[in-house]
């Protein structure tokens, strides 16, 4: 935790409650800590960001004092919990209703909200220790407690404590590197208060939007798209980047169907499905990241809230790394690693890319084997003649024939005039790069037989012979000995391409190069950034069935949807992260549905509403955990195995054990919470 955030307010019981909510959202990306304005304030130079809780000009001053000029102080924006309004909208128009604080600028606050969402039928005053309640009030409002003794026969009408704005959550939280994820799901759970407020005052969502100014500013506060829809897929929530993007023409976009949204089938799953693994979009030549969150009430289902995250830069440099011309652009210093299995195919590559024969590089998808297809061109004699590549699955039949070999003026309906070179003339005095060749077809077999014998090419209807002289590298993730077995590879061609082979390693078999691979990608892109030991430890543990291409995969979606300096576990795709906790509770000997296992995680989630930290030796004299027997020795084993896990998290003996937001998680998916 790099941040820490400061709340400074008036009175204690203010201070509790916000800094319980403050909590609930930064922590644990950052540390929140809080003072009553009447206490001793020590110097808080170092923090990030300080907020108080009125505008109350004594209260900014205390503030000030106690942090420097770079650290920015601003003002608590707070409002009721929206179904409390309820009751107010039961008192006849017009009454008179006192406003009960404890002081006249909170006490004006609170009627400034008020009448900010338009709540302004009512003739409300100011009152506040001093006031004097006269005798026609029939009503008082107080935020939880009544700053002076009220008559019985006053009808008390009780806003609670107002809660923090979502927009300040959101604003500030984008700031100190609370994850999009996070975020989301708590906007969700404002969307569903809004839903309700809205069938409460029997007015559609578009009203209560209208209404509400502060869920505007909410929405416009998250600078990427964001759109909510109910069940039957029409639009209740959208922001103006949103619109922007989907529909700049529409003028009125609530209430109706995300049909009319453009590219609106890529978006569809997103509305219509639960569970949907994030995804990568196109609008408008720009690339997103799309995600969408269910929207519950208990267990009722409302809807979706999906976002959408701007990758367009990241993908472009992808892209123009992928675009490669005739030419090789790697050469052995490009192949990271320093374990053996890698070395070996290192050194073995070099030894043979002095000689002229055919190489077939064997291994599984993205081990690196074209990698190592250009890094032997350069190693060369051949380092100066071109490096032709191609994909042999990526074409149907025809067309990867006459991409190889070429044709001849007229060969087929739409044959450039003149013909065209194939490949293997394009790549004479070079080498040419077969990809995947396991997949090519018994026909393109035969001819590729007849190229690698008698090094000449006849063009797609053409006769005349031509003459190459280019080394081939062939690369398959197949088993073409199995293929051969089957039938499906001719036997003579496998002899003509396998004279000299490379079995290019799995990452599994290395993982100790994960660290150097992740850092050099992330160098490539000029982003700094580094890995908590929890997440390096899961990276270790993955299995990598797409290798590096996958480990890649998984560091772009990390450095894109983390705002942190450092990257935890809840950047990393759902989909990995789930994959290695079922792997490894299967494996660790701590079933996760273990009740024993639950109890200590349910234990730990009431100190977590508690807002308290907690010791082993408290832990294991909670009831449920001392009636299970559990000894604070046994305890700390198990609390290590949790941490493993990501479930809770240990800090020194003062700061005690807490349960983590995937602690959080695993209660709420057994059914605990
Ligand atoms: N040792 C390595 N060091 C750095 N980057 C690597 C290494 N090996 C592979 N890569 C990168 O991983 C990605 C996949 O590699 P590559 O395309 O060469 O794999 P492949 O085995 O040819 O995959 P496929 O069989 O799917 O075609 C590329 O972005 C490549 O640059």
């Amino acid at each position: 935790m790099d941040h820490t955030i400061v709340l400074i307010a008036k009175g204690t019981d203010t201070l509790a409650f916000l800094l319980k909510e403050l909590r609930a959202y930064f922590e644990p990306y950052c540390k929140v800590i809080g003072f009553a304005s009447h206490e001793q304030i020590p110097d808080l130079s170092g923090v990030s960001h300080v907020f108080i809780t009125t505008r109350a000009p004594e209260l900014y001053t205390i503030a000030r004092q106690a942090v420097p000029e770079t650290v920015p102080i601003t003002v608590l924006n707070r409002f009721f919990e929206l179904r409390k309004i309820k009751a107010l909208m039961q008192i006849p128009p017009g009454t008179t209703v006192p406003v009960m604080n404890n002081s006249p600028v909170t006490a004006q606050e609170v009627i400034q909200n008020l009448l900010e969402v338009k709540i302004d039928h009512l003739n409300y005053v100011p009152f506040h220790p001093g006031s004097t309640f006269e005798e026609r009030f029939r009503y008082a409002i107080i935020m939880s407690i009544p700053d002076v003794p009220l008559p019985p026969h006053v009808e008390v009408i009780d806003l609670g404590f107002r809660k923090i704005s979502i927009h300040d959550l959101i604003d500030t939280g984008r700031k100190v590197g609370v994850p999009i994820e996070w975020e989301r799901q708590y906007l969700s759970a404002f969307i569903v208060e809004m839903s309700e407020l809205a069938k409460m005052l029997g007015t559609s969502y578009a009203e209560v939007q209208k209404l509400n100014s502060q869920l505007q500013s909410t929405f416009q506060a998250v600078k990427d798209p964001v759109i909510a829809c109910n069940e039957d897929g029409l639009i209740t929530f959208i922001n103006d980047v949103a619109v922007e993007l989907f529909c700049p023409h529409e003028s009125v976009v609530i209430g109706k169907p995300y049909t009319i949204l453009k590219e609106h089938g890529l978006l569809a799953p997103f509305f219509e499905q639960e569970g949907q693994e994030d995804a990568l979009i196109a609008i408008d030549q720009r690339q997103f990241i799309v995600s969408s969150h269910s929207i519950r009430r208990s267990h009722e289902h409302l809807g979706f809230v999906c976002t959408l995250k701007d990758v367009t830069e990241i993908q472009r440099l992808r892209t123009q790394l992928a675009l490669r011309g005739h030419t090789a652009t790697y050469s052995f210093a490009d192949i990271k690693g320093s374990s053996q299995p890698l070395l070996h195919a290192i050194e073995l590559s070099k030894k043979m890319a002095k000689n002229n024969q055919t190489i077939l590089l064997t291994g599984e998808n993205g081990t690196g084997k074209e990698l190592f297809a250009h890094a032997i061109h350069q190693h060369s004699l051949r380092k100066n003649g071109p490096f032709v590549a191609i994909n042999c699955a990526s074409l149907p039949e025809n067309l990867l024939e006459s991409e190889l070999f070429g044709y001849e003026d007229g060969a087929f309906t739409g044959a450039r005039k003149g013909g065209k070179p194939g490949l293997f003339e394009q790549a004479d005095g070079g080498t040419i790069f077969l990809d995947e060749i396991g997949d090519i077809s018994p026909a393109i077999q035969v001819k590729l037989l007849r190229v690698l014998q008698e090094k000449q090419v006849i063009r797609v209807g053409g006769t005349g012979i031509l003459s190459v002289d280019c080394r081939v590298i062939a690369a398959t993730n197949r088993n073409l000995e199995d293929a051969v077995r089957d039938g499906a590879f001719r036997e003579d061609l496998f002899y003509r391409l396998a004279v000299l082979p490379i079995e290019i390693p799995a990452l599994r078999e290395r993982t100790s190069d994960i660290p150097l691979l992740i850092d050099d990608h992330l160098k490539q892109q000029g982003i700094r950034k580094s890995w908590s030991p929890e997440v390096m430890e899961l990276l270790l543990a993955h299995d990598w069935r797409g290798n590096i291409r996958e480990l890649k995969n998984v560091v772009d979606y990390a450095i894109t949807v983390s705002e942190h300096p450092v990257i935890g576990i809840a950047d990393l795709p759902k989909r990995l992260t789930e994959r290695i906790f079922q792997k490894q509770s299967a494996a660790a000997a701590v079933p996760l549905e273990d009740e024993r296992n639950l109890d200590i995680l349910l234990g730990l989630y009431q100190y977590y509403l508690a807002n308290k930290p907690v010791g082993r030796y408290q832990l294991a004299h909670t009831p449920v955990l001392q009636a299970n027997g559990w000894t604070e020795s046994a305890l700390r084993n198990r609390l290590k195995q949790l941490e493993q896990l990501g479930l809770v998290r240990s800090g020194t003996t003062r700061q005690g054990t807490s349960i983590t937001r995937d602690g959080i998680e695993m209660l709420r998916k057994y059914g605990k919470i």
